[in-house]
Order: structure tokens, then C-alpha cells, then sequence
């Protein structure tokens, strides 16, 4: 398989343009109402597929609230739009085996996606007690349904950094023990013990990598003053969590892929005494990938991480359509939206060094 990978890449060195199969993205927040439309059309210029998380408010915890929003999504995309949205529905305490059957048998239903409840944006419908919930993560690994995890302790005693370390150690290292054959992705991976983890865990555990992860660590929310742009959930960590994320979403290995968590929120939310966290990164987010493997001299290992990896692990065909970026910079603007709901994008003002010149 790595040979592959390394075949399909056309790096064209005087053109410095790359050419990979059409990536996918395996963690996206798409909102729903006015936002939508806007933030949709950004994924769909560049990604054939993505993972759509639940967490609406009120959150997509059925089978017809999931189509429903399916619907929502495919009416508010450009078009001509071939963009497949993979819908995903919200564990709660009160989902029940019989739940796990339908999504099995759902042709556009991908995956349940586990919130400890506060963990993060709109999860306090999530789940207070996981071990109550093991009845359920039996019938997704009888059934084959994968389980995505937001991998963080809630309880405000423990320090924001090490909540993905201590929820690994309580939480999740129990879960993989008790359930070695379910499918989970632990997503939006932040430290090194994360990388590590699922290094050492069986083949039916990937994980995902989002790229401000890859290209910041926590200074950026504090440099020179607060930034709650760079603010997201599980919060960015020190330099030496970013150097283990990047090496492992460069090193090829097949159990890490793309997942940007691009999180729109209205820019006063954010800019705000208690900003809302998560960040929008869909308006340029191959291109901020492409910046962050070439720091690390491994764009021939892109294509793997974006547009291989996660489709294999989710038994999906690869995209066969390609993609182009060129090497050309491009000022992201500061404010995408109308007037009355701007969201302000990752780097918005700065220069991003890759373009996206077909798809
Ligand atoms: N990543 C974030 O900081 N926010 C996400 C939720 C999530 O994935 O944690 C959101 O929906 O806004």
C-alpha cells in the first residue's frame, strides 16, 4: 500500500503543484440554518466526503433527524455539487441497541459519536456516565458500527491540558480492552500519550488529526493577547504535542487521517467574554495540511493521510476523482458570511502559501 500512496502523488517541482485523489474529511461541523450554506460550499469545493457531527441543538439522535439533516445539507450545496455527506448520530444516555441496528442498516448513516456530556460545544446532552453506556458500544461492535470519541474528562478539578491524557487512561484504555473488536476513532488528537495510544492499540482503533493542531500549539491563543480564534476543543498543547501529531499524520501510518473539526462560530460569539470554541478552518483547509506536511518535508505522505487512510478504515471506496493545489499564495479574507452572521476563518488576514487550482 505505501508504495501506491508514493506513486499517485505528482509533486511537479517546477510547477510546484501537488496532485493527489480527492481527499475526504473525516470530522466536520456544517451547523445548520444560514451558516450552512456557506461553510457547506468550502467543504464541497474540496472534499468528496465528510463525516457530519451531531451536535445540533436540539442533537441528531435518530435515524430521520440524521436523513432529515442529510436533506438540509444536500439542499444547501452549490449546483453540480457531487458532495456526500456521512451522517453521524449523537450517543445519549437513552440510545438503545435497537438504535445500532437501524444505523447498521443505513445506507447514509455512518457512526455514533460519543460526547462526555460538557465536554465541548452543545454536548451537554452527551453522555454522564460511559460505563452505563456499555451495552450499547457491545451492540456497535456486534453490528459493525463505528464509535467516534471526543476524548476528554469534564470534571472542571482536572487542568484543561490533561483532560485527553486522563480520559486515555480511565476511560478509553478501558474501553478498547473491554471491546477489541469495535471500531472507534478517537478523534481530534492533541498530545503525544493520544499518538501514542493509538499507535499501540489494535487496527480497529485510527484517530484524527485536525490542522490547527499540526500547525499551532498553545501560544498562538496567547500571543500578545488573547485570540479566541485559535481557541478549540480539546485546547491546543505545548510544542512538543504538535511535533507528535505531526510526525505521526507525516509517517504514513494508516491509522491516522484527516479530520479538520472545522467549527464555525458567528464572530461576536467567539470575540466574546465567554467565546465558544471551536475553529473554522474549511475555506483553506487541504492547503493548510499541504503547509503543515511540507514544514515537516512530507508532502508525498498527504495523500494517504487525506484521501486513503480514513475511507479504508471506514471499508469506503477511495475518491477517484483528483485535486490540484499549486504553490501560490492567496490572502484568506477576514470575515466569510453576510453581514448580520460573519465567521472569522483560521488565519483570517494572513497568507496561506497553497491554492487549490482544480477539482
Ligand atoms: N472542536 C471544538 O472546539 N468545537 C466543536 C465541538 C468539538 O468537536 O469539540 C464545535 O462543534 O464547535
Amino acid at each position: 500500500m505505501p508504495i501506491l500512496i508514493e506513486i499517485s502523488v505528482k509533486m511537479d517541482k517546477l510547477t510546484d503543484r501537488l496532485t493527489i485523489t480527492q481527499p475526504d474529511d473525516w470530522h466536520l461541523h456544517v451547523r445548520t440554518g444560514s451558516i450552512l450554506q456557506t461553510v457547506i460550499a468550502h467543504t464541497a469545493k474540496q472534499f468528496g466526503r465528510a463525516i457530519i457531527m451531531p451536535n445540533l441543538k436540539p442533537p441528531v439522535t435518530t435515524v430521520p433527524q440524521a436523513l432529515a439533516y442529510r436533506d438540509e445539507i444536500l439542499t444547501a450545496l452549490p449546483e453540480n455539487s457531487s458532495f456526500n455527506p456521512l451522517m453521524t448520530l449523537y450517543l445519549t444516555g437513552n440510545t438503545r441497541a435497537e438504535d445500532v441496528k437501524k444505523v447498521a442498516a443505513s445506507e447514509h448513516i455512518h457512526a455514533f459519536k460519543l460526547y462526555p456530556a460538557g465536554a465541548t460545544t452543545n454536548s451537554d446532552a452527551g453522555v454522564a456516565n460511559i460505563e452505563a453506556v456499555y451495552p450499547i458500544f457491545a451492540a456497535m461492535e456486534k453490528h459493525v458500527v463505528p464509535l467516534l470519541i471526543h476524548g476528554e474528562v469534564t470534571n472542571p478539578e482536572y487542568d484543561i491540558f490533561d483532560r485527553e491524557k486522563i480520559f486515555i487512561d480511565t476511560q478509553l484504555s478501558r474501553i478498547t480492552r473491554e471491546f477489541p473488536g469495535l471500531r472507534i476513532v478517537v478523534e481530534h488528537l492533541t498530545t503525544q500519550d493520544a499518538v501514542q495510544f493509538v499507535e499501540s492499540a489494535n487496527d480497529n482503533v485510527g484517530a484524527t488529526i485536525t490542522p490547527q493542531h499540526l500547525l499551532y500549539n498553545r501560544n498562538a491563543i496567547l500571543a500578545g493577547g488573547i485570540r479566541p480564534h485559535f481557541y478549540c476543543l480539546p485546547i491546543l498543547k505545548r510544542e512538543q504535542h504538535r511535533l507528535a501529531l505531526l510526525k505521526a499524520a507525516t509517517g504514513g501510518n494508516r491509522k491516522f487521517f484527516l479530520g479538520t473539526d472545522s467549527a464555525p462560530h458567528l464572530t461576536h460569539l467567539k470575540e466574546n467574554a465567554c467565546g465558544c470554541a471551536g475553529c473554522y478552518s474549511a475555506h483553506a483547509a487541504l492547503e493548510l495540511y499541504a503547509e503543515a506536511f511540507e514544514q515537516a518535508d512530507a508532502l508525498d505522505k498527504l495523500e494517504g493521510f487525506a484521501s486513503f487512510h480514513g475511507a479504508d478504515f471506514y471499508g469506503l471506496p477511495r475518491n477517484t476523482q483528483s485535486i490540484t493545489l499549486a504553490k501560490q499564495a492567496w490572502a484568506v479574507p477576514n470575515h466569510y458570511g453576510d453581514t448580520n452572521n460573519t465567521i472569522t476563518p483560521l488565519k483570517a488576514g494572513e497568507i496561506v502559501h497553497w491554492q487549490q487550482i482544480s477539482n
